[in-house]
C-alpha cells in the first residue's frame, strides 16, 4: 500500500546542482509530488529530517549476492538489507552464482526471488556473457534482455579469448545489452598469486598480480569494441596504465565507460598491515601512484562512477592462508561514509560530486530512469547523516559477509534512512533526533 509521506525540514543535494537546498519533501504514490518549503498535508505520515541530507538513493551498479547457490555467504534478503542499511535503492548483481545466471529463466528467477525475499531495494540482474561463464560459448543474449538482465557479465573472469569476446561485443550490441568486463589477462597470472605484484608482494615473498594482467585487456577491448559501437564497461578499474586507455578512448569519443570501488580509491598496497585476506580482492590493491590515477581519472569524468564489488564470504573462507582464501571484500554498508570522510572532507571531491558518482551517473550511463531527486520523479532518496561520526563495527552489519579491511575505522555521513518507490525499507532508529546546526554539512 502506498502512503503519503512528508519529509520535513531536509537539505535537498543532487548531483546535478551543486548546493544542498533546505525543503520539506512530499511523496505520493511512489513519486516525488512536491519539494518545497513549509509543506503540510493532512494525514501524511512524517518524518523530521532535523537538516539532514536528502540525496538521490545511491545506486551500485556491480554486487554479489551469492543466492542462489552460495546462502552461507549472503542470501538477496540480506544482501538487499545491506543495500538498504548503506543507502542504496538500485543494485545490478553479478551473475557468479551456483548456477551461473546464463539463462532467460534465471535471470526470472532472480527478479522473482527479489519480489519474495529482497527488502524492496531494486535488484537489476546481470547475466553471463559466455555459458557458465567458462569463456567458450555464447549466452543467448537476446532471450536475457527480454528476460530483464540490463548487461552481461563474465565477471570473476576475464573473457580470455578475444575472438570471443568480439563476437560477444557483436551480439550485444545488436541486442542493445552493454559488455560488463571484468578483465583479467590469465596469461599473466602466475599459481597462487594473491596481491599486487609490488612492494607488498615483495615484502612478503607473495606471487603477485601485475598491473598489466588488468590493462592489457581494457586496452584489447577498446580496440574490439570499437567498429562494433557497443556499450563497453570496465569493471573494478584500478591501474594507471587502465584510466590512460579509457581516457584516450573517450578523447576519441568511443562509448566506453569505468567503474572505480571504494577500496581502490582509498587504499593501496603500502595501506596491508601484513598477508591479511581482509585485503585481499580482485583486483588487488595497487600503488600508490595507480590509486592516485583513480582519484584523478574519477575527478576527471574519466572513470565514470563508484560500485562497491561488494563480493561477501564466510568467516571460514576469509580465516584461510592469504594464497588460498577468496579474492573479494563487503562493501555496501560502508560505501558512502568511507568516501564522504576520505575524499570528501578532505577536499579531493566535493559532496555534490561525490553524490554525482553514487547515483545519477551509474543510473545516467545503464540508461536507468533513476538516480535524480525532483518532482515528479520515482521517490527513490537516501537520508543521510552527515554530523555524527561512528566506527565501522561489521558485527553490526547486516549482511552476512563481515569481510572488510575497514573495520574500527571511524567516519561520518551515515545514511539514515532508505527509500524506494516511497516506501521506507530501511529506517535507523533515533532518526528523529534534531540537532540542526550539527547535522549541516558546511561548504
Ligand atoms: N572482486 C572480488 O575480489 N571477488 C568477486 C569476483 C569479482 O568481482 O571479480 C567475488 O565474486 O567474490
Ligand atoms: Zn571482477
Ligand atoms: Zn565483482
Amino acid at each position: 500500500m502506498k502512503t503519503t509521506l512528508l519529509l520535513k525540514n531536509g537539505r535537498i543535494l543532487d548531483g546535478s546542482r551543486g548546493e544542498p537546498i533546505p525543503a520539506d519533501i512530499l511523496i505520493r504514490d511512489g513519486k516525488v509530488e512536491r519539494i518545497g518549503r513549509d509543506l503540510s498535508t493532512e494525514g501524511a505520515e512524517t518524518r523530521e529530517l532535523g537538516g539532514r541530507l536528502a540525496i538521490p538513493g545511491l545506486i551500485d551498479m556491480h554486487i554479489h549476492l551469492r543466492e542462489p547457490g552460495f546462502e552461507e555467504k549472503e542470501t538477496i534478503a540480506t544482501g538487499t538489507r545491506a543495500a538498504a542499511r548503506g543507502g542504496f535503492t538500485t543494485v545490478a548483481c553479478m551473475p557468479n552464482t551456483c548456477p551461473v545466471t546464463d539463462t532467460p529463466g534465471k535471470v526470472r528467477r532472480i527478479r522473482e526471488m527479489n519480489e519474495r525475499e529482497g527488502c524492496g531495494v531494486q535488484v537489476l540482474p546481470i547475466a553471463a556473457i559466455t555459458r557458465s561463464s567458462s569463456g567458450k560459448v555464447l549466452t543467448d543474449m537476446a532471450g536475457l534482455k527480454e528476460a530483464g538482465a540490463i548487461a552481461v557479465s563474465d565477471d570473476g573472469v576475464g573473457v580470455q579469448s578475444p575472438r570471443m569476446m568480439k563476437e560477444a561485443m557483436r551480439l550485444a550490441s545488436e541486442v542493445g545489452l552493454p559488455v560488463v568486463a571484468h578483465c583479467e589477462e590469465e596469461d599473466l597470472l602466475v599459481p597462487g598469486a594473491c596481491v599486487h605484484d609490488g612492494v607488498f608482494a615483495k615484502k612478503h615473498s607473495l606471487p603477485g598480480i601485475p598491473a598489466e594482467s588488468e590493462s592489457i585487456h581494457v586496452g584489447r577491448d577498446i580496440l574490439l569494441a570499437e567498429d562494433t559501437g557497443v556499450h563497453y564497461h570496465i569493471c573494478h578499474i584500478s591501474s594507471e596504465g587502465s584510466v590512460r586507455l579509457v581516457r584516450e578512448a573517450k578523447s576519441r569519443g568511443q562509448r566506453v565507460t569505468a567503474e572505480v570501488t571504494p577500496h581502490h580509491l582509498l587504499l593501496c598496497e603500502e595501506d596491508i598491515p601484513g598477508p591479511d585476506p581482509m585485503y585481499k580482492m580482485n583486483p588487488p590493491l595497487r600503488s600508490i601512484k595507480d590509486r592516485q590515477a583513480l582519484i584523478e581519472g574519477l575527478k576527471d569524468g574519466t572513470i565514470d562512477f563508484i560500485a562497491t564489488d561488494h563480493a561477501p564470504h564466510t568467516a571460514s573462507d576469509k580465516r584461510k592462508d592469504i594464497r588460498e582464501a577468496p579474492f573479494g571484500i563487503v562493501g555496501l554498508e560502508t560505501a558512502f561514509p568511507l568516501l564522504y570522510t576520505h575524499l570528501v572532507l578532505t577536499g579531493e571531491l566535493t559532496l555534490a560530486q561525490l553524490v554525482d558518482r553514487m547515483s545519477r551517473l551509474p543510473a545516467a550511463r545503464f540508461g536507468l530512469s533513476r538516480g535524480i531527486l525532483e518532482e515528479g520523479r520515482v521517490a527513490d532518496l537516501t537520508v543521510i547523516d552527515l554530523a555524527e561520526e561512528r566506527e565501522i563495527d561489521p558485527n553490526r552489519f547486516e549482511s552476512k559477509g563481515k569481510n572488510t579491511p575497514f573495520a574500527g575505522w571511524k567516519a561520518k555521513g551515515w545514511p539514515v534512512m532508505t527509500l524506494v518507490e516511497g516506501n521506507i525499507v530501511w529506517e535507523e532508529s533515533g532518526v528523529r533526533a534534531v540537532d540542526r546546526k550539527k547535522a549541516w554539512h558546511t561548504f
